[in-house]
């Protein structure tokens, strides 16, 4: 086997440093990252391999949880980093990677190569070609782009045909960590290796379903970069319509790539095309506001003074096909919200007569299923009880399966799993073109709607609450609602400033 460089551009960046470093040193600790490799940090900013190495383990420090600290092994790990002060947008720097490759895996012909992305989206359609010249697009590489994919389906065609001119697709890898994450593909295991929800995972039997992810920080130093994307390509075009895919798809005849994918791409094609009214009245979005000792939006570092870039959005979404016809798809995320939490909650039909008595608030007059995925993760089922005593009082009760019961998810985090596939080969947990097509096709409309309306509704949120009151509203249409999910959490005053 050639020796196995990974090559990070965008390594002194916030990525590599926060989720990247520590998934490596993660792989390296599980004797997943074994014999010879090297890990190649490119960017403008100028260190030596030993200043370079220096700064990740200061930073491993800071980001590799406690419990998983060993000063020895973080130690070793760190001599296996190299890096190369070149800028990733000009082709010059791309003979002496070239160069530094050779004498890092001792080949005059390196071919076990990984790319990774993690620079801002505006240099993801430049550094392929750069790397094509230099003839580094070879036959065992692969590359791992981040998101967005994309500013808009224009944009993610054109990066499609870009990558497709240089790399074959099964080594190119577009990430969305969400994927990653040991409770969203326990999404799939629990539809999908019990009996007993699937008969009623459809129209006859679910009223409406509800996304939600959530997060009670701000937007931290990345105001640059938000400001060109906002809640909509940040969050919603990837993490949460892979959320609502999870929870609507098909069963794939055999799990691998292909058909995992192909299953994917067949719910975002059947996601009904938004219209005017939907445009109007199924989609809100917000803007966070300065609230107690926390900042508005607009006071952040790198924000325009009148800026409208979203930090929320709600959205009504409907998938128009046999399972899901007439069944909304209610998806939020927000910045700034009261705590952060992503959950799935599936409201079944309320029985069809409520025969037993119920008072005080709490009744079951529909089950409810809530998968959440972060924090406290674990399975929730609200159900009618009878309360014990004379009568027939009945009251809602959970039933409640929790990870931590199982020994917790594992350390690792959704970037080790996913970099980890990528290196045996296994794309089944990225995103294929064309379910990034997809998904931009569904998503484009509304982005010229904004564009082209300009006093689209805004609105603004106190920091620290759950986004605009219209987003009840949008909901009431259907006798929905929100469901807060510091109600379900079961250390509800560890996660929520209520
Ligand atoms: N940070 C996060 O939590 C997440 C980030 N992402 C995605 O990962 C990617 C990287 O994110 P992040 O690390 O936060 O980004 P940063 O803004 O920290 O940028 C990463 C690095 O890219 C280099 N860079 C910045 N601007 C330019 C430029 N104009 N030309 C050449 N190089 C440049 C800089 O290095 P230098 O100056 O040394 O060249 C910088 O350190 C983004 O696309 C983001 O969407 C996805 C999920 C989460
Ligand atoms: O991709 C992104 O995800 C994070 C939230 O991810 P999580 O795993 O911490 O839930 C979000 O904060 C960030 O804005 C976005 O770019």
């Amino acid at each position: 086997m050639d020796k196995f460089a990974m090559i990070i551009f965008g390594a002194s960046g916030d990525l590599t440093k926060r989720k990247l470093m520590p998934a490596l040193y993660s792989l390296f600790r599980d004797k997943r990252l074994t014999g010879e490799f090297t890990i190649l940090g490119v960017g403008r900013t100028v260190y030596t391999d030993e200043s370079y190495r220096s700064y990740i383990l200061e930073e491993l420090q800071r980001f590799v949880k406690p419990e998983e600290q060993d000063m020895e092994l973080m130690t070793l790990f760190v001599t296996h980093l190299f890096y190369l002060p070149m800028d990733p947008a000009e082709a010059e720097g791309y003979s002496l990677l070239r160069q530094r490759l050779i004498e890092l895996t001792d080949d005059i012909n390196p071919n076990n190569l990984l790319f990774y992305l993690a620079t801002p989206p505006s240099l993801y359609g430049v550094v392929p070609l750069h790397l094509k010249e230099a003839g580094l697009n070879t036959s065992e590489s692969r590359i791992i782009v981040e998101k967005p994919f994309g500013y808009d389906l224009e944009s993610a065609r054109e990066l499609n045909r870009i990558y497709a001119s240089v790399f074959d697709e099964h080594q190119i890898y577009r990430i969305d960590h969400f994927l990653g994450k040991e409770t969203a593909q326990n999404v799939l295991a629990f539809r999908f290796a019990n009996g007993i929800f699937e008969p009623l995972w459809n129209r006859n039997y679910i009223d409406y379903v509800e996304v939600t992810a959530v997060e009670n920080l701000g937007i931290e130093q990345r105001g640059g970069f938000y400001e060109t994307a906002g809640a909509l390509r940040d969050m919603v075009q990837n993490h949460l319509i892979q959320l609502v895919a999870l929870t609507a798809m098909e069963p794939p005849a055999i799990f691998n790539a292909d058909n995992f994918r192909n299953e994917v791409v067949k719910v975002y094609e059947s996601l009904t095309p938004l219209n005017e009214i939907d445009l109007n009245e199924h989609i809100v979005r917000g803007q966070y506001t300065a609230s107690g000792n926390k900042k508005g939006y607009r006071e952040e570092k790198g924000v325009a003074p009148d800026s409208r870039t979203e930090t929320y959005i709600a959205m009504k979404l409907g998938i128009s096909n046999w399972r899901w016809s007439g069944v909304p798809f209610y998806i939020r995320t927000g910045k700034q919200m009261p705590t952060k939490v992503t959950e799935i909650v599936v409201h079944f039909r309320e029985t069809p007569h409520q025969m037993f008595r119920c008072s005080g608030g709490n009744c079951p007059r529909a089950n409810k299923l809530i998968l959440r995925l972060q924090p406290n993760e674990g399975i929730v089922l609200k159900i009618g009880m009878k309360v014990p005593g004379a009568g027939f009082e009945v009251r809602q009760v959970t039933m409640d399966f929790s990870y931590a019961d199982l020994g917790g998810v594992p350390g690792g985090d959704a970037y080790a799993r996913l970099i980890d596939d990528c290196i045996q080969g296994d794309a089944t947990l990225f995103t294929r073109s064309d379910a990034v097509e997809a998904s931009w096709r569904f998503f484009d409309p509304v982005l010229r709607f904004w564009s082209d309306t300009p006093n689209a509704p805004l609105y603004g949120y106190p920091a620290g609450t759950w986004g605009p009151l219209e987003s009840e509203a949008m909901m009431r249409e259907h006798g929905a609602e929100w469901t807060n999910p510091c109600k379900n959490l079961k250390h509800t005053e560890q996660y929520c400033e209520l």
